[in-house]
């Protein structure tokens, strides 16, 4: 996140753990509109996914995963028969903003070679599933997509109102 340069010196986190600074004599709150995650998604959001055919892919077990699922905020776990997968689900304005959401989402899986089931249901509900079809489980790869989908800027394509359909 483009928040403040690295000189200046660290105060604390505040209560949704952005990273305060002082400048001059003010806090400086990190600004939600560009922090999208926390410093742990912002970490995770600067790796790359490796091939997921590579022989040293191996699936994580569920106490890894609930780790994990710390630093991507929003998302959550989920078992589908044996398969342990990310979820997290969208109300979008409409059926074409939640499209354009999804050809987001899809550029980003395009450029890291790794894939989420994308779901845009009753209109209006995006639902996301992540998880590494070639080992069927939760591998690093899952989450480093998770968190550069959290870092996508949805300006305008959110509701205001009405709950998230899980
Ligand atoms: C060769 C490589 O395994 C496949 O091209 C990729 C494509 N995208 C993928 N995406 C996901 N989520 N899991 C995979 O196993 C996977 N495999």
């Amino acid at each position: 996140c483009p928040i403040v340069s690295k000189n200046l010196p660290l105060l604390g986190h505040g209560p949704s753990h952005y990273p305060m600074y002082a400048r001059k004599d003010k806090i400086k709150m990190a600004s939600r509109r560009w922090c999208h995650g926390s410093p742990d998604n912002q970490e995770l959001a600067k790796k790359s996914c490796v091939p997921c055919n590579s022989k040293d892919i191996y699936t994580m077990s569920e106490d890894s995963a609930k780790k994990l699922l710390e630093q991507v905020g929003g998302w959550e776990l989920a078992t589908e028969g044996d398969v342990l997968k990310l979820h997290r689900a969208w109300k979008v304005k409409n059926f074409v903003k939640g499209l354009e959401f999804l050809q987001l989402v899809a550029a980003i899986a395009e450029e890291e070679g790794h894939h989420p089931d994308l779901h845009l249901v009753s209109w209006n509900n995006v639902k996301i599933d992540v998880w590494t079809h070639s080992v069927r489980g939760l591998t690093d790869n899952d989450f480093i997509l998770a968190a550069k989908i959290n870092n996508l800027n949805l300006e305008g394509l959110l509701s205001k109102k009405g709950t998230v359909q899980k």
